[in-house]
C-alpha cells in the first residue's frame, strides 16, 4: 500500500522530535476534508465534549492539518494527524448558525487493533487516507505520547507552536492513559506524573485555563496546579490571535474530587462542614491572589444593568429551549430586576478575575484531608472567550460551589435507598443548608468578606447558575434534568410539588 499522501512534507525546526517531522500546509491536502466529513458528521456529535449538541452538521471547513507522526506504507505502525476542523450547523430557534472549531487527533492505521475498536471513527472511502483505519488519536497510548513527546522537546510545527517552562523537566517515558470521566475536554495522564488537557472546542485568543494558573503561579499560590508546557497554534501577522490548544500541568495522585468526596459524605450520612469551611479558605486564597496578579475593575449601573440584562436574556433563551422552565420565568426574573435595580440605586460592586465555572468537580484534595487545590480555570464552556475573561464579582464563583452543595445533596436523594424513616430528603437538605454555611464562612474568615452580606448578588448569580444547569442538563444529561429544576422552584419561591415532598 502507498504511504497516504497526507502532507507536504516541510524542514523540521531543530527544536522538535527527530522522528515526527513533517508539516502541513494550511488547508491540507486535497481530498482529506471531503473523505473525512461524512465519517466525522457521524461521530463528531456523539462526543461527550460537542458542544452543538441537538443541532445537525451541515458540513466543514479544515482549518488546518499537521502530521505530527507520519504513518508509513502499509501502514504497520500508527500515523498521527492534527486537525483543526470548523463544523457547521444551523442556528437553534433562538440561536444563530455556528461553525465552531474543534479540535481532533486523528490516528491512521491500516488496521485497528481489538483493543482500539473504542477509538474508531471510521475508514475514508476516498481522498489520501483511502485504504486506512482513522480513530481517536487520544485513545491510542502510543499517539498520545507522541503529544508528550512534541511538549517535552519544545518548538513550532507548521502552524503549531510548542512551549515548555524554561524551569520543567518532562521524563521521556511515561505511560499515557485516557481520563474516561464525563469532560468538556479531554485529557490524558501521564505516568501519574502530568495531566495533559487537550481542549475541544477552541477559538482565538489565550484560554484562561492556561492564563490563570499561569499567573497564579507567578504568585506562588499552591493552590492550583502549574503549566508546565502548552501548545497552541503559531502565532500569525495580522490574523485572529492564536488558539490555545492543550495544557500539561502536574497530576495530582491520589487526589479525589469534592463532587466524589461530598456524595460518600452524604451516602454515609456524613458531616461535611469541615470540608467546606477548608474549601471556602482555599476558594478565598485563589481570589486574593487573583486580585493581585490580574487587572481589577469596578461595576457600576451601566455593568450591572448590562448584567442583568444578561442574565435575563439567558432565562429567556433558556426558557425557549427548555419549556420546563417557562412557569417560573416571571419570579426568576426578579432576582435580575432587583440586581438592576441596586445598580440604579448607585450600589457598585469590585470585579477580578474568577474562575468562573466553579463547582465540587473543580477541586481536588488529597487523601487525609490534604489541602484542596483548584482545577479547570476554563469558565463556562458555552460562554464566549472574552466575556469568560473579563473580571467579575468574586460572588459568580461562591454561587457556583453553593449550587454544586445543593447538587450533590439532590443527587444523593436520587441515588439513595429509599429512607426508613421518611426524612431521607429533609435530611439531605439540612446537609446542603449546613454545608453551604461552612463554605461561606470559611471564605468570610480568610478574605474578610462574607459572600452572604450581599444577598441580592448572591440570589441573581444562584439564579443564573440554576438557569445554565437546566440548558446544561437538557443538552448533555436530560435524566438529570431535575435536579436543577428543584433549584429554580425554590429559587422562585414555588413549592416543590407534592411528589417531591
Ligand atoms: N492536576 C490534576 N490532578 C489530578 N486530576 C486532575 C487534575 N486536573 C484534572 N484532573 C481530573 O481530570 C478530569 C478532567 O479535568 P477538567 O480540567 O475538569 O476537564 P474538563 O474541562 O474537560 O471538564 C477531572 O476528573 C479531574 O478530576
Ligand atoms: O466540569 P466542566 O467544565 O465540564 O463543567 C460542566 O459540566 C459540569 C458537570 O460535569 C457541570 O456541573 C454541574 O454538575 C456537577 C455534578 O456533575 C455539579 O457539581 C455542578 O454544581 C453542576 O453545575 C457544569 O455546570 C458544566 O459547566
Amino acid at each position: 500500500m502507498p504511504e497516504p499522501p497526507l502532507t507536504r512534507r516541510a524542514e523540521r525546526p531543530s527544536t522538535v522530535a527527530p522522528r515526527a517531522a513533517v508539516v502541513t500546509h494550511a488547508h491540507g491536502p486535497a481530498g482529506l476534508l471531503p473523505s473525512l466529513a461524512p465519517l466525522l458528521a457521524e461521530w463528531l456529535p456523539r462526543q461527550r465534549w460537542f458542544a452543538g449538541k441537538g443541532r445537525a452538521v451541515t458540513g466543514f471547513t479544515l482549518v488546518s492539518a499537521t502530521e505530527l507522526l507520519p504513518c508509513p506504507a502499509g501502514g504497520a505502525t500508527p500515523g498521527l494527524l492534527h486537525l483543526l476542523v470548523r463544523a457547521r450547523q444551523p442556528g437553534s430557534p433562538a440561536g444563530e448558525p455556528s461553525a465552531d472549531c474543534y479540535q481532533i487527533l486523528l490516528g491512521v492505521r491500516a488496521t485497528l487493533p481489538p483493543r482500539l475498536a473504542p477509538a474508531l471513527i471510521g475508514r475514508p472511502t476516498g481522498g489520501p487516507l483511502q485504504g486506512y483505519t482513522v480513530y481517536e488519536g487520544l485513545g491510542d497510548p502510543r499517539l498520545a505520547a507522541v503529544l508528550l513527546e512534541r511538549l517535552r522537546m519544545p518548538g513550532r510545527l507548521g502552524p503549531l507552536l510548542f512551549v515548555r517552562e524554561p524551569s520543567t523537566t518532562i521524563p521521556a517515558v511515561l505511560t499515557p492513559q485516557l481520563v474516561t470521566a464525563e469532560q468538556s475536554n479531554s485529557s490524558v495522564v501521564f505516568g501519574e506524573t502530568y495531566i495533559l488537557k487537550v481542549f475541544r472546542r477552541v477559538s482565538p485568543g489565550e484560554n484562561p485555563d492556561l492564563e490563570l494558573p499561569l499567573a497564579l503561579a507567578r504568585t506562588g499560590c499552591t493552590r492550583v496546579p502549574s503549566p508546565a508546557a502548552w501548545f497552541c497554534t503559531a502565532p500569525a501577522t495580522g490574523k485572529s490571535p492564536p488558539y490555545t490548544l492543550g495544557v500539561l500541568q502536574p497530576y495530582l495522585a491520589g487526589s479525589t474530587d469534592g463532587w466524589q468526596l461530598a456524595l460518600r459524605a452524604l451516602a454515609r450520612r456524613a458531616d461535611f462542614t469541615a470540608a467546606a469551611h477548608a474549601l471556602g479558605r482555599a476558594t478565598a486564597e485563589v481570589h486574593l491572589a487573583m486580585a493581585d496578579a490580574l487587572p481589577t475593575a469596578v461595576l457600576r449601573r451601566p455593568q450591572i444593568e448590562r448584567l442583568a440584562a444578561a442574565m435575563s436574556a439567558r432565562l429567556d433563551a433558556a426558557a425557549a429551549a427548555v419549556p420546563a422552565l417557562h412557569p417560573y420565568r416571571p419570579r426568576l426574573r426578579t432576582a435580575f430586576d432587583d440586581l438592576a435595580g441596586l445598580g440604579r440605586a448607585g450600589r457598585t460592586w469590585a470585579a477580578q478575575r474568577i474562575h468562573g465555572d466553579l463547582h465540587l468537580g473543580q477541586v481536588l484534595r488529597t487523601a487525609g484531608d490534604g489541602p484542596w487545590s483548584l482545577i479547570d480555570f476554563e469558565g463556562e464552556p458555552s460562554r464566549p472567550l472574552a466575556e469568560r475573561r473579563r473580571p467579575q464579582p468574586t460572588v459568580r464563583d461562591i454561587a457556583g460551589m453553593l449550587r454544586s452543595f445543593d447538587y450533590a445533596a439532590a443527587v444523593a436523594v436520587r441515588n439513595g435507598p429509599a429512607p426508613d424513616d421518611g426524612r431521607g430528603a429533609e435530611r439531605d437538605d439540612d446537609w446542603a443548608r449546613s454545608t453551604r454555611a461552612a463554605y461561606c464562612s470559611g471564605y468570610a474568615e480568610a478574605s474578610g468578606a462574607d459572600p452572604r452580606d450581599e444577598p441580592e448578588l448572591l440570589r441573581a448569580y444562584e439564579t443564573d447558575k440554576a438557569v445554565y444547569e437546566v440548558l446544561y442538563e437538557a443538552r448533555h444529561r436530560p435524566d438529570w434534568l431535575s435536579v436543577p429544576m428543584s433549584a429554580i422552584r425554590r429559587l422562585s419561591g414555588f413549592p416543590p410539588p407534592a411528589d417531591d415532598r
